[in-house]
């Protein structure tokens, strides 16, 4: 399907729901619906993004508002709304907060866009989308979380700088959940098909896990009221082209794990998938290194707990 035949749906009109309307603009997208409770800012970001359309050559039709309707018919949504990080708060605090937010906001997805794919970046994003399958009842194929592709990027960004190449030619994969448990996976870092094993020392490729694993807090310590928006709605986009795509993406995704790599079967985890128009076409079962392996149970069993213990709580309130 072109871009210009689908509409795009955006919950949370704040950095990263208008960073992801605003690239939606440039390639085209037939039209974008911003929606926020707070009606005025999804309005005035439609109002702002949408004049660039002159100046840019694009005809979008962009709209926004607090109504959920207007996102009937979409055949893609984003889920961003919810409370963000804040210094020293980790992503899984905001659990309790967002996943009712995301609960309420699928019940209008399930009504109103029954044939979309939901893409969910509220933090904790790999459990929100366990509770936003859940919430849908839509096939687990249709709904994902962004978490790997952000932190591949950071981990690349890493990478090149520290290797001195250019960003262009590394590649990098991290998997496991977004979080401080996540995992860059050594083996599967390259330069230009070069492994990265054979061209960076251990204390570097440390260096480089490092500043990836703290990447996300590291930005928000520096802007102190709101988190990173640009890379993260690049990497919602890049999830959204997948989604249009006959031919699928190779692409870090946190998708319902289905018992892959011996993993719990509805955990939501960042591995590696094909995603195409199709949704999640398949999960690729790569040979882990013995620790990578370790460190992806453990990722799992960090996010299947907060999930265990969220769902307890609300069945004895
Ligand atoms: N998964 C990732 O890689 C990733 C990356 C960046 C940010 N995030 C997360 O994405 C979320 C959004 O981040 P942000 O920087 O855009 O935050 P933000 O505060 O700028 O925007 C969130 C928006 O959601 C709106 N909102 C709250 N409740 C709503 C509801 N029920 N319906 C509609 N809108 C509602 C708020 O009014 C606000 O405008 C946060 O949870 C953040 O931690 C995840």
């Amino acid at each position: 399907m072109l871009a210009n035949e689908v509409k795009v749906a955006v919950f949370g009109a704040g950095g990263t729901g208008g960073a992801i309307a605003e690239l939606l603009l440039y390639d085209n997208f037939g039209e974008i619906a911003l929606i926020d409770v707070n009606g005025a800012l999804a309005e005035g970001k439609a109002l702002d993004i949408g004049q660039a359309g002159v100046l840019t050559g694009r005809d979008s039709r962009i709209y926004g508002g607090n109504d959920p309707a207007i996102c009937t018919g979409a055949q893609i949504v984003v889920i961003t709304a919810g409370i963000g990080r804040r210094p020293g708060l980790a992503r899984e605090e905001l659990l309790a907060t967002n996943a009712q937010i995301v609960r309420e906001i699928c019940e209008e997805i399930k009504q109103r866009a029954p044939d979309a794919f939901v893409i969910v970046l509220t933090n904790p994003a790999d459990i929100l989308a366990r509770t936003a399958w859940e919430a849908t009842g839509f096939p687990a194929n249709r709904v994902m979380a962004q978490g790997g592709i952000l932190d591949s990027a950071r981990l690349a960004t890493w990478i090149a700088a520290l290797c001195d190449v250019s960003q262009r030619d590394v590649r990098a994969m991290v998997l496991g959940g977004h979080g401080d448990h996540m995992l860059p996976v050594r083996q599967f870092a390259s330069i230009h098909g070069i492994p990265a094993t054979l061209l960076m020392s251990d204390e570097l490729w440390q260096t480089a896990v490092e500043h990836t694993r703290y990447g996300g807090g590291e930005i928000l310590s520096k802007f102190a009221t709101h988190g990173a928006a640009v890379t993260p709605a690049h990497a919602v986009v890049a999830m959204i082209h997948a989604l249009l795509s006959p031919v699928p993406q190779v692409l870090p995704v946190s998708v319902r794990s289905e018992g892959a790599y011996g993993l719990p079967e509805d955990v939501f985890i960042g591995l590696p998938v094909k995603l195409s128009h199709k949704g999640v076409e398949a999960v690729l079962e790569l040979p882990l290194d013995e620790d990578d392996i370790t460190q992806l149970h453990r990722s799992a069993a960090v996010l299947d707990n907060a999930f265990q213990t969220w769902r307890n709580r609300q069945s004895s309130s």
